[in-house]
């Protein structure tokens, strides 16, 4: 069955309504290797109750609609769905524990071409079920890569951020470790394909991939670590194009760029010698 471009969009998304908790904050932290060195208090912040701070990426898992693609109506094949980017832009300092909801929409969805693949973008607002402020806005492209030339546009999505032509100002290696998706998932995002070795074979892929989003928390990570001192405060917009799949017990290597009071960086695996995340942009209070 192939996409349903007037199903999508005008998919009709719940609202979506949370309560997070401190253990939900945590949880997500370690999920990225948060609390890799217990002695340093300025990174146990985020993984201990006593003075707990939300790493500002966790906005991505909040209000979340599920996997929704999966659903037979949207007649994605889903299996061969990977997240294409993200972009995020924070209003207020994350909570650690509140009430939520998440307002999710299409916005366009693009049709790179047969044996291409299609790009369908999706936005969401999260916002504080008890004050009614927004908190955050967060957007993401799925590259469809089974369902190009179905006859639609190929509509352009948000330009991706372009990386100096110099060396990088910094570096930062992150290691993960083998049960990192295993963890992640219990943020929210149970697709098996990060977890499944079947699941992951039968896409193309020799094991279960890391989460995009988890990869993602990691760039948050390295960007509090070499450039905010780990003030969660500071962080408010942090935005990525991926590249190719990182696999649960890579290291992770962050070059990092300052570019007009804004960060600029991109993600490789040395060992494979691999791009993984590129064009990204980190924007500062
Ligand atoms: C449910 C899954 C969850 C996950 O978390 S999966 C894990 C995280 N995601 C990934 O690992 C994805 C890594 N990225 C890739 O594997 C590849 O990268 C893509 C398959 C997404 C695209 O690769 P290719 O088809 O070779 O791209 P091209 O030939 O360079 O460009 C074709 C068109 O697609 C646009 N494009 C390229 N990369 C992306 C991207 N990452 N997100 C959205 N669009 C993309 C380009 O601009 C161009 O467009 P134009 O034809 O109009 O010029």
């Amino acid at each position: 069955m192939p996409l349903d471009f007037d199903a999508l969009s005008n998919w009709d998304f719940e609202e979506i309504e949370q309560t997070l908790t401190e253990r939900d904050t945590i949880l997500y932290a370690l999920g990225l290797g948060f609390g890799e060195d217990p002695t340093d208090k300025k990174e146990l912040a985020y993984v201990y109750e006593d003075g707990l701070k939300a790493v500002p990426s966790m906005a991505v898992i909040l209000g979340y609609p599920g996997f929704w693609l999966r659903d037979p109506k949207t007649g994605v094949n889903w299996q061969k769905v990977l997240h294409g980017e993200q972009w995020l832009d924070i209003y207020k300092p994350l909570p650690t524990h509140a009430r939520l909801v998440g307002r999710s929409k299409i916005d366009f969805i693009a049709d790179k071409g047969e044996g291409k693949g299609a790009v369908i973008y999706q936005s969401r607002d999260i916002i504080d079920a008890d004050s009614g402020e927004k908190l955050a806005r967060v957007a993401m492209s799925a590259f469809c890569r089974g369902d190009g030339g179905f006859g639609g546009e190929n509509q352009a999505g948000p330009a991706p951020a372009v990386l100096p032509d110099r060396a990088p100002d910094h570096i930062c290696d992150i290691d993960t470790l083998p049960r990192q998706a295993l963890i992640y998932r219990l943020s929210g995002d149970f697709n098996p394909l990060h977890a499944d070795p079947d699941v992951a074979r039968s896409v193309g892929f020799d094991r279960p991939i890391l989460h995009g989003l988890a990869t993602y928390g990691l760039a948050a990570r390295a960007i509090l670590k070499t450039l905010l001192d780990y003030d969660s405060a500071r962080l408010v917009g942090l935005d990525v194009r991926f590249s190719a799949p990182v696999y649960p017990g890579e290291t992770v290597r962050f070059e990092i760029w300052e570019e007009d009071g804004e960060a600029r960086f991109r993600a490789s695996i040395p060992a494979r010698d691999v791009v993984v995340l590129n064009n990204g942009a980190a924007r500062f209070a």
